[in-house]
């Protein structure tokens, strides 16, 4: 289980997140809904030991990974899919897979390449492309396998959707519950509820930087009104 506890983080000294709780555990989805600049992303980066915390704790399975480097957060099972994708462009599709894969030290491989291939059988396709050739869907799709490849327990989504068409973003939305059946803890942030309703089980809404509502995703409507209450600030 990641957990967040009373984290604040933020930039050049000025703060952005105050005090956030929130949990993850394997097998369910918790989302993070917040208009643009509520600091979803910086929530995200934070966990993933980008952004360090100026006060609170980060820890998985009880592991205190506050203030640890990315790659020792990563390498712990905490991958970030970062919003945007981030693949890199001129690198193919099979070369993503080389220098992303881990094999699992001391244990078989979750995720293999083949399994990897299996599940997002569009990339078999586009194996040889460089990442800057790819459609903004097959970006996505390749920037989750190379976090896959990585043998995560905890996998961070940023804005997963982002300028997609409706029908990639179906796509890629019908991709993070069964992985989270799989039993990854996943943590995403969404601009809107709507595109997380039939996926999270968690959600938590930010506004500028502290936790406005939080709850099971059953009652969607009262975060729906937490996002609508005052001006959209943030
Ligand atoms: N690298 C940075 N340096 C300084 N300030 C930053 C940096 N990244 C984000 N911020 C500021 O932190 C605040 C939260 O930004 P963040 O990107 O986390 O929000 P967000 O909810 O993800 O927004 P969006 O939906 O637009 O992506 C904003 O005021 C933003 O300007």
């Amino acid at each position: 289980m990641l957990s967040l506890t009373a984290l604040s983080c933020g930039y050049d000294g000025g703060t952005v997140l105050h005090d956030v709780t929130l949990t993850v555990e394997p097998g369910h989805v918790h989302a993070i809904l917040g208009h643009n600049g509520a600091g979803k992303t910086t929530l995200l980066n934070a966990a993933a030991g980008l952004v360090p915390a100026t006060s609170g704790k980060i820890k998985l399975n009880g592991r205190d990974l506050t203030g640890r480097p990315p790659h020792h957060v990563a390498r712990n099972g905490v991958r970030l899919v970062p919003q945007g994708r981030r693949v890199f462009a001129s690198l193919t599709v099979a070369e993503h897979f080389r220098v992303a894969y881990r094999p699992a030290r001391g244990r078989a491989a979750q995720w293999t390449p083949q399994r990897t291939k299996d599940l997002l059988p569009r990339l078999s396709e586009r194996w040889s492309h460089r990442g800057g050739q790819l459609s903004g869907g097959e970006q996505q799709m390749l920037a989750i396998a190379r976090a896959l490849l990585g043998q995560p327990t905890v996998l961070l989504l940023d804005e997963p959707t982002e300028g997609l068409a409706p029908a990639v973003t179906r796509q890629i939305l019908g991709l993070i519950r069964p992985l989270a059946e799989d039993g990854l803890a996943i943590l995403l942030t969404a601009p809107q509820p709507a595109l997380v309703t039939d996926i999270a089980d968690q959600t938590t809404v930010l506004r500028s930087g502290r936790v406005a509502a939080s709850g099971p995703h059953e009652h969607p409507h009262t975060l729906i009104d937490a996002l609508a209450i005052g001006e959209l600030d943030g």
